[in-house]
């Protein structure tokens, strides 16, 4: 199972880089690296393994992040009841060669801001990304999807689109005002 330990740090050379495509069908090894990738947030959303493990949690994670070089990342985002307790998936996958067709001019950012397992600090300002993304994937089997997604599902899947290509959260922040907003960009 993936535990922090697999997860590498900002400075390590992978995270600057561009992800290699993946090939179909799978290798045995990059089918269970990609299960994992998907069971370690799985492990991270549940309150026991993730102490039991010293899991941070997370919804999204990105192959380069445990040094696998590929076009890969998992997300898994659950839907919750307002006692909280889990409805059920809103958006449970691992993505596969993703490709960008679209997306809109209006842009969104989260009112906390972001934070990233592979930086170990706390980097303030919001992180505008557009609002709408429309994408092609392929999952575990090779087979073509398209994604539309918008708010905070596009807000995730952006962070981990932008892992593949070697763009860390922070350097989407304006430096002079990390908290400037014009009216293009709307807060969640
Ligand atoms: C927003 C959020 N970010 C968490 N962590 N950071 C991550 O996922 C990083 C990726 C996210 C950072 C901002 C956008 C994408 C990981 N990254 O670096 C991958 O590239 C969370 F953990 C989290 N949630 C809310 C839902 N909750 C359900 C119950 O379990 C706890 C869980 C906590 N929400
Ligand atoms: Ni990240």
């Amino acid at each position: 199972m993936i535990t922090m330990k697999d997860i590498i740090e900002e400075g390590h050379p992978t995270l600057r880089s561009v992800a290699e495509p993946v090939e179909f069908p799978l290798s045995d090894e990059l089918r269970k690296t990609a299960l994992e990738m998907h069971e370690f947030l799985v492990n991270s959303q549940n309150e026991e393994i993730a102490e039991k493990y010293d899991l941070r949690p997370g919804v999204g994670l990105a192959a380069p992040q445990i040094n696998v070089n590929k076009q890969i990342f998992a997300v898994h985002i659950m839907e919750y009841d307002e006692e909280g307790n889990e409805v059920g998936p809103i958006l449970s996958e691992i993505i596969f060669n993703p490709k960008v067709i679209s997306h809109s001019v209006q842009q969104v950012a989260l009112k906390e801001g972001e934070g990233c397992l592979s930086v170990n600090r706390e980097v303030k300002g919001y992180v505008p990304r557009p609002k709408r993304v429309k994408f092609t994937y392929q999952d575990i089997d090779g087979n073509e999807h398209t994604l539309k997604l918008r708010d905070y599902e596009a807000i995730v899947t952006q962070h981990e689109l932008d892992h593949l290509k070697g763009i860390f959260f922070y350097d989407h922040i304006n430096e002079e005002n990390p908290f400037a907003q014009d009216d293009n960009l709307e807060l969640l």
